[in-house]
């Protein structure tokens, strides 16, 4: 066919077979907005639909920065939605369905600046060629954030299919929010869980009773907020937050939420790991719920366990790897007491590897030899709860069970 030589061949018109389908997931994260763009081949009524490969493009910063500039903030959406309208045979167009779904971000706005940001990414849709289902651009509820995800890891690692399911938990660090998944295999657990951390998930045919919670404000970076004691706070004109966790001579400015703060190291007090732990500590301690059954086994982590994990080399970025917690406990020990060597990378190194330390061992309460697989991808496929969503989405349309 002529137009063969203009598409590259995963996403020539003529390759598209009669059983493929698409789905376009949006994930308005607080840090980044990123288009995850599915194709799946359904190759039997009865077997789970076969993801066939994901586009993804992202842009910085999330939604959230343009809180007071809704229309601004929608435009980053309709040029990553341009990508879809290239990739998407022309005659799916209105076969596939777009969502958008916010997370921590913008759910820390009043709901008056959320509501006008996803107001016009709505505006940005309808213009589009695609199925636009209703409900189609929302903030999701931050059970479902940890449940989806948990979702596409299982699903990725073949544990939703066949009988042996050996199903694996999820962590996921991001800026504002951070979520903690697994499947309870004791009696023991279910009794001694608050009744709001236990969902039940439909699924390609099976129901899954999960253990999932969402902590908003225990991101990343709303952490680096917290322990600064700057969370909260409509940043006082001029006042300087000052830490242990940041080198001594240290001042900057950093924004976040389309908030300024200035912050800076504790010129003549004490710096290093031990302080540090101590203020961290004050973030985390007797805040999150324990569950006795995850000491001992291992989690899935992403997110911000990950791009940390690679920061300090302790994996590699393309293969990922496994650590115990005490890795990052030992990797926050080295920043900290040299933190004059590591500060060309982020100035947040030490703090923010020490409050990875302090959530997985006080927080959740893991063990030192916890394992940890850190994941980026799976099969070349992003580890991200847009994949859940996407096959959550598409059920609910009836175009796969
Ligand atoms: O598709 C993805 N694949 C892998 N990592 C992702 C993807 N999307 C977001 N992340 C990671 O999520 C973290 C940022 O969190 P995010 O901006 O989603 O905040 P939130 O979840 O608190 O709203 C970063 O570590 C970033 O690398
Ligand atoms: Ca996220």
């Amino acid at each position: 066919m002529w137009f063969q030589d203009f598409f590259p061949p995963n996403v020539c018109p003529i390759n598209a077979k009669a059983n493929t389908f698409y789905g376009i997931m949006f994930d308005a994260g607080s840090t980044g907005t990123r288009i995850h763009i599915y194709t799946f081949v359904q190759k039997s009524p009865e077997n789970l639909p076969e993801l066939e490969g994901e586009i993804f493009e992202s842009v910085k910063p999330g939604l959230s920065a343009y809180a007071d500039q809704p229309e601004k903030g929608a435009e980053t959406v309709r040029k990553l939605l341009d990508m879809a309208v290239d990739a998407v045979p022309p005659h799916l167009w209105k076969k596939t369905p777009v969502v958008l779904k916010a997370t921590a971000g913008l759910r820390l706005l009043s709901e008056e600046k959320a509501q006008a940001l996803l107001l016009k990414v709505r505006e940005v849709f309808e213009e589009s060629p695609f199925l636009v289902p209703e409900d189609s651009v929302s903030i999701m509820d931050g059970s479902y954030e940890g449940i989806l995800a948990w979702i596409t890891v299982n699903f990725l690692t073949g544990q939703l299919s066949g009988r042996n399911q050996h199903t694996v938990g999820t962590l996921d660090l991001g800026g504002a929010s951070t979520q903690i998944t697994f499947l309870p295999r004791f009696e023991e657990t279910l009794k001694e869980t608050p009744g709001d951390f236990l969902t039940s998930f439909e699924m390609f045919n099976s129901t899954y009773k999960l253990y999932t919670h969402s902590y908003l404000g225990f991101g990343l970076k709303a952490a680096r907020l917290a322990t600064l004691g700057a969370l909260n706070m409509e940043a006082v004109d001029g006042q300087m937050f000052r830490s242990s966790c940041l080198p001594k001579q240290l001042e900057a400015e950093w924004h976040f939420g389309g908030v300024k703060y200035r912050y800076g190291g504790n010129k003549e007090g004490e710096t290093g790991f031990k302080p540090c732990y101590l203020e961290v500590l004050k973030v985390v301690k007797g805040k999150l719920h324990q569950p006795d059954e995850i000491r001992g086994s291992s989690f899935y982590a992403f997110s911000y366990y990950y791009d940390r994990a690679v920061d300090t080399d302790l994996i590699d970025y393309e293969q990922g790897g496994v650590l115990e917690v005490k890795d990052f406990e030992r990797k926050a020990k080295e920043v900290c007491d040299n933190m004059e060597r590591y500060n060309s990378a982020s100035p947040f190194l030490c703090m923010d590897l020490t409050y990875i330390t302090a959530l997985l061992k006080e927080g959740f309460g893991f063990r030192d030899n916890t394992l940890l697989q850190l994941t980026k991808k799976v099969n070349n496929i992003e580890t991200s709860w847009t994949l859940g969503a996407t096959f959550h989405l598409l059920q609910s349309l009836g175009i796969t069970y």
